[in-house]
């Protein structure tokens, strides 16, 4: 990877905004293609700055720190054996190489001896050897064990809070849902999600480091103290020169600051998109069939020559266009290497047996040390920012939704569940969707006896879909009120008001679970699931035909979210072997494209399954037979006129031929504004909005 020239930032490189006083500011720079914005600490300037941060740093530890022991005292209660088993492979690991230096060290002494007194004390010898091997065998032995150990804590976390989380996920509402990344602690990676784990993991690293770091220290201190050579304190100054230094250093990058970066760069985005279109399959199609293949080549070649020859190196904290001077990387080069050299150089000059241990030893010593800093280095997380990751488990897991719950239950009368429809009242209802300048409904008011079924029509973005999120409580009104059998919608309990509704939607998904899940979703756990049941709502929803052509049937997963990983390198480039091949495929589940009717379908007999089974007073069904044919779309409206049976229905459709005349009432929408209301030959004989939609479906377009 070459550095470029840098280009001229957008905005001069610089702080810009002092976030706390005199403590951090935002800085910008530019990186090839990307953009980098990082926090910066000031370097300290006086007394005063310093006790600010160190202010910080301790209330900002009040806060957190009692979180982190929160998780501790929560591990150690869930698992202790695996947690005491981590902390004893930790302390070990962390003081083996000590051991082995001071064996080492223990053995050059002997040597020493040897030399001056001409006797070789061969039992000795023998004992520090098999010490030493012991201590190695056991090393090993503790890796192995630390693995494991590891990988069973990892499955307590993730046994003990994905579940949490998961209830927790599911209490948020849909606006605080759509910016999840603030809220959940999870990037939405099911496989390498372990809540906790990083804390944990921090914790024993950094105890690991440290006392490997020290213990090293220590027997080194004692193995030079012993020395009687006059060597003494340069053997000291050139162990010490290489740790002091790569300290005093600068972070080479970012370092452990916060950052964010991205590009702004359209000939790139542009590239990238074209690079996704040639190698995705999902575009193959479309791609062939609008005759593009031909010109994305000569389209790249373009957009490649406008991006010039540029770094689109992703800055990580090590790069990032802020590599430290090139004198400290040569000090620290310098330290770990030319000891030895200089050491050797000046060795003639008094040659003794104590100065050829002094040798090995310090070549051992400065390498080990050199390694334990360095993995000291390599975590730039601080302490807070763990802890503060502790802070942001518990918080998600305590998340309850923004929008205010009410505590009624509904039906407020639990005999009347089946026996009667819902009412609902819209009493001047608007609504306004965050960062929308526009109102998406503007006062609509309408009321809706129970049992009645009711026709909302209007163009595209009249609001027909948006009245209905409101019933569903997806969204609140911005202002007015909707009233559910006479109440407030809010004063109702959530759960229970949703479980008497069953929506059908215009866009309706496929969950990556078998075809029978699919159908059973909207159901409690303890609903009773017959086969003769899911069959029933599969008919009535019109999916038994394309289920019966599976090979699996109901258990086909449509969606596996699960594919059988490689080690890409070898799998993409074609050189896995073919018995491996062979294994990939056999455990490959390749993903079943049904068709957008087919989906239609499916979700049409979960929502039969849940009529069937549910105690549900309102169905509604919003444009859900854009896809189906013509008798697809009569037997589907057909069989839910057969369920009616006193419940309150609404259908937002576009062809609405079928249900006009047996509509209780039509609700005719424009702009998010009532323009018409009445039964269909009320509005007919108006000549207006709704008679001019109905017409135009039976119109010939020439
Ligand atoms: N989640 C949202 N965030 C912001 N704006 C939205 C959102 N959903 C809908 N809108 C906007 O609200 C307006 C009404 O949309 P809505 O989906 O209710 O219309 P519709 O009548 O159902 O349209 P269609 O017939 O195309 O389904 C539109 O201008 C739309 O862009």
């Amino acid at each position: 990877m070459s550095r470029v020239k840098e280009q001229a930032p957008p905005v001069a490189d610089g702080a810009f905004q002092v976030d706390t006083p005199a403590v951090r500011s935002l800085r910008r720079r530019r990186y090839g293609i990307h953009a980098i914005t990082f926090e910066e600490s000031h370097s300290p300037q006086s007394s005063r700055i310093l006790l600010q941060r160190f202010d910080r740093v301790y209330r900002e530890l009040c806060i957190t720190a009692p979180y982190g022991w929160r998780l501790l005292r929560e591990v150690f209660a869930m698992a202790p054996l695996s947690l005491a088993a981590n902390l004893l492979c930790t302390l070990w690991l962390s003081v083996s190489s000590a051991v082995n230096l001071y064996f080492l060290s223990f053995l050059f002494s002997l040597l020493e001896d040897s030399f001056t007194s001409g006797k070789v004390a061969a039992e000795t010898y023998k004992a520090v050897a098999c010490g030493w091997l012991t201590t190695a065998l056991l090393s090993v032995a503790v890796e192995h064990i630390y693995v494991e150990a590891q990988a069973t804590l990892r499955g307590h976390l993730r046994a003990h809070f994905i579940p949490q989380l998961i209830r927790a996920g599911l209490r948020a509402d849909l606006p605080t849902m759509q910016g999840w990344q603030s809220v959940f602690p999870v990037t939405g990676n099911f496989d390498s999600e372990i809540p906790g784990w990083s804390f944990l993991q921090y914790l024993l690293e950094r105890m690991r480091t440290a006392l490997t770091l020290l213990t090293q220290v220590m027997v080194l201190v004692y193995a030079i103290s012993r020395k009687q050579s006059p060597e003494k304190e340069l053997l000291i100054f050139f162990c010490i020169a290489h740790p002091v230094i790569r300290w005093l250093a600068p972070p080479n990058g970012i370092g452990s600051k916060d950052y964010i970066f991205w590009t702004d760069n359209r000939y790139y985005h542009h590239l990238k998109a074209l690079y996704h279109l040639t190698f995705s399959t999902e575009y193959r199609g479309d791609l062939i069939l609008d005759g593009v293949t031909s010109s994305i080549a000569a389209e790249y070649s373009r957009s490649s020559e406008a991006l010039g020859i540029v770094t689109d190196a992703e800055p990580y904290p090590w790069v990032g266009g802020l590599l430290r001077s090139w004198y400290w990387d040569f000090l620290i080069n310098i330290t770990l290497d030319l000891p030895l050299a200089i050491y050797v150089l000046t060795l003639p000059s008094r040659l003794s047996p104590s100065s050829v241990t002094s040798m090995a030893l310090l070549q051992q010593a400065t390498t080990t040390l050199s390694r334990s800093i360095g993995r000291w280095g390599d975590d730039q997380s601080s302490v807070i920012e763990r802890f503060s990751q502790a802070k942001w488990l518990y918080e998600a897991i305590a998340h309850e939704s923004r929008m205010p719950m009410g505590t009624a239950s509904y039906p407020e009368d639990a005999m009347k569940f089946s026996a009667e429809g819902m009412s609902i009242s819209f009493k001047d209802v608007s609504l306004r969707y965050p960062k929308r300048s526009d109102e998406a409904l503007h006062k609509v008011s309408f009321d809706v006896a129970p049992g009645q079924l009711v026709l909302v029509v209007g163009v595209n973005g009249s609001g027909k879909s948006s009245m209905l999120k409101l019933l569903a409580r997806l969204f609140d009104p911005t202002s007015g009120q909707i009233l559910i059998d006479g109440k407030p919608h809010a004063a109702y309990k959530i759960d229970e008001l949703r479980e008497s509704m069953s929506f059908l939607s215009q866009s309706p998904v496929v969950y990556p679970l078998s075809v029978r899940e699919n159908i059973c979703i909207g159901l409690g756990p303890r609903t009773d699931k017959r086969e003769g049941q899911i069959a029933e709502a599969a008919r009535m929803g019109g999916s038994s035909g394309w289920i019966s052509k599976l090979e699996d049937g109901y258990d086909t997963l449509l969606q596996p979210s699960y594919t059988v990983a490689t080690n890409w390198v070898a799998g993409f480039f074609g050189q896995l072997s073919d018995a491996l091949r062979q294994e990939y495929d056999k455990h490959t589940k390749p993903r079943i494209l049904i068709s957008g009717g087919e989906q239609q379908r499916l979700a049409a007999s979960r929502t039969f399954m849940k009529i069937n089974n549910g105690k549900i007073k309102l169905v509604v069904v919003d444009e859900a037979t854009s896809s189906l044919d013509p008798v697809a779309e009569r037997d589907l409206l057909t069989q839910f006129l057969r369920v009616r049976n006193g419940k309150t229905m609404i259908f937002v459709t576009h062809r609405f031929q079928h249900l006009a005349r047996k509509a209780d009432q039509i609700i005719c929408l424009k702009d998010g504004h009532i323009v018409e209301h009445g039964t269909h030959d009320e509005l007919m004989h108006t000549a207006g909005e709704y008679a001019e939609l109905y017409n135009a479906q039976a119109k010939p377009v020439f």
